[in-house]
């Protein structure tokens, strides 16, 4: 593999559709991509009971282990393996096991905040924002967190007003000044294929890593449907 790898982070609100963006653009890749969900990093909250977990606001930017992030991701990025922690919403908490995961030639950090952490987003090569309005996100949500994660409707109602809409607006919408690209309406096919195509690239070495960023930008600019946050 190359080292150091070619990281990617996808950032946007809760059911933008970041999962499905770095789903699509790693489905023909096999092993030579990693993905992590930021979730993963949410602090371990072992020392409070399911009540308490409850109440915790899950979209502000403590509520994650970003020096172990840190740690993790530089260790990935010059090619040692880390064990990982896992995340179950059901419980509010991380799972028991870690997962060993091995460097990868491309490494993709999704999640809400993948872009809100200075020191991370200067280990990116490629910082994306998916852009999906409000409405949709919170239909997305209702449903996924209803039937996926197993809450009830008045629960998920209380934390959009309470905290993931906030949190949104303070923290994570403020993010995407940091993104290179900004993905409007999710997974759209003509970002998505374009960036399936750079991350082939990637995994096959056939770009260095002192990548013309702007001529790729340039690309993708000139295609419908896909802005340049610099612009
Ligand atoms: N472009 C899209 N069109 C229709 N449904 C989508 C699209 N992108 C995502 N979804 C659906 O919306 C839900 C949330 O998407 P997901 O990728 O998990 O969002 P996020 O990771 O940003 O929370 C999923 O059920 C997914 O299948
Ligand atoms: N125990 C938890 C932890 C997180 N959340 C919510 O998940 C959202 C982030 O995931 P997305 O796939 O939607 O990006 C975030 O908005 C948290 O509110 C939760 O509900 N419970």
């Amino acid at each position: 593999m190359t080292i150091p790898s070619f990281v990617i982070g996808i950032a946007g609100g809760t059911g933008a559709g970041k999962t499905t963006v770095s789903r699509l653009i790693t489905e023909n890749v096999g092993e030579s991509v990693t993905r992590i969900p930021l979730d993963n990093y949410y602090n371990d909250l072992s020392h409070l009971d399911m009540e308490e977990r409850e109440e915790v606001n899950y979209d502000h930017p403590s509520a994650f282990e970003w020096d172990l992030l840190r740690e993790q991701l530089t260790d990935l990025l010059e090619g040692r393996a880390v064990d990982m922690p896992q995340y179950d919403f059901s419980i509010h908490n991380r799972k028991d096991e870690r997962v060993r995961v091995e460097p990868t030639d491309v490494i993709i950090l999704e999640g809400i905040l993948a872009l809100y952490d200075e020191e991370i987003n200067d280990m990116m090569d490629l910082c994306l924002y998916v852009e999906t309005d409000a409405d949709v996100r919170i239909l997305r949500r209702i449903q996924r967190d209803v039937v996926d994660r197993g809450r009830d409707l008045e629960g998920v109602m209380n934390q959009y007003l309470s905290t993931v809409k906030p949190m949104h607006e303070q923290f994570i919408e403020p993010s995407k000044k940091h993104a290179d690209l900004i993905i409007p309406e999710g997974a759209n096919s003509v970002a998505v294929n374009i960036l399936e195509e750079k991350v082939q690239a990637e995994a096959a070495g056939e770009t260095g890593r002192d990548w013309e960023r702007k001529d790729f930008e340039k690309r993708l600019s000139e295609n419908v449907g896909v802005e340049s946050s610099e612009d």
